[in-house]
């Protein structure tokens, strides 16, 4: 579990992060968005022992990670811009992952080369960007770690390696519990595995949201009428937005599935369809006050 209690930082004079609070879950995979800025690496950072707070708490399992070498044993992670000693080739690199990394496991290492189908015998720093991220990735998952922190990570992979790293993942969280703090610009990109959101904006968390509540919880729905819509059409729904395309009603509404189509469908509509909501979608409409620059973020 991670817990992140009143964070602030200051680097350079500047505020990076203001009294930031949230917590990830043992087993479960937390997003974190913002925009360019916002101070997600300097989270990461923090989070990762690598920096220190100025002030609040950084617990991992309910215990502090700067300088703490048992703690930081159970951490990987995979930053922005990878770090490759020079003239190493990938069974050197692994060899120094083994030394430092006590649950490095030797069998996942042999196994996840038929995944990645990189030569080991070469120098990471000759392979392209995206073959240098793959190799962190399996280096990374050889060691399993019980908390995997992510910045960036799929930037510059191809389709099916991301696919494929996003289903290893998942795996471990299934099968052991691996608690994993992924950072982003782009919801799309994250939104399949992650099952909790934060916003990171300007330095501070915006806000928080269980994906599964949000994506339950919201529908868009269109409907038309022959002749005039009715009256009180809505009842007492909770209407996050509506919008008249000539005869065609589209509005976004907060209820569940059945009662929503059992409400509408009782005012004999000729057409009524509920259509998928993007979660980019949900979070503009849902946070009210907060859309106009949670939409600046996530577009
Ligand atoms: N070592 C540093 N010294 C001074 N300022 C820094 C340092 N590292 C980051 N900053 C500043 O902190 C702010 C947040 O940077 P950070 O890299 O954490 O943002 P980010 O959300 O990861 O951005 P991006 O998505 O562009 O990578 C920026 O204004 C940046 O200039």
């Amino acid at each position: 579990m991670i817990e992140v209690k009143n964070v602030s930082k200051t680097l350079d004079n500047m505020d990076v992060l203001t009294n930031v609070n949230f917590a990830v879950k043992r087993g479960s995979i937390y997003g974190l968005l913002g925009s360019n800025g916002a101070g997600k690496t300097t989270l990461l950072k923090l989070v990762t022992g690598i920096l220190l707070q100025d002030e609040g708490d950084i617990l991992i399992s309910h215990q502090s990670v700067f300088e703490n070498p048992p703690v930081k044993n159970r951490i990987v992670f995979i930053a922005d811009t990878l770090y490759y000693f020079p003239q190493y080739t990938v069974k050197q690199m692994a060899n120094f992952y083994r030394s430092v990394y006590s649950t490095w496991d030797e069998k996942r290492y042999e196994k996840l080369k038929d995944v990645f189908e990189i030569d080991e015998s070469k120098k990471v720093q000759k392979f392209s960007k995206g073959m240098q991220r793959q190799v962190a990735f399996w280096l990374s998952f050889s060691a399993m770690p019980e908390i995997l922190v992510l910045d960036e990570p799929i930037d510059g992979l191809d389709p099916v390696m991301r696919r494929k790293i996003k289903n290893l993942i998942v795996q471990d969280v299934a099968d052991r519990g691996m608690t994993v703090l992924i950072s982003s610009h782009n919801l799309r990109e994250i939104e399949d595995i992650c099952d909790h959101i934060g916003i990171l904006h300007k330095g501070e968390m915006i806000l928080e949201k269980d994906l599964d509540d949000l994506k339950s919880d919201i529908h868009k729905i269109q409907v038309a009428f022959k002749g005039k819509t009715p009256e009180n059409l809505f009842g007492n729904l909770r209407v996050l937005y509506k919008e008249e395309r000539g005869s065609v009603l589209l509005c976004i509404v907060a209820g569940d599935q059945e009662m929503l189509t059992e409400h509408f469908t009782r005012s004999n509509p000729v057409i009524y369809d509920m259509l998928p909501l993007t979660l980019e979608e949900i979070f503009i409409y849902e946070m009210g006050d907060a859309g106009y620059a949670i939409k600046n973020i996530l577009v």
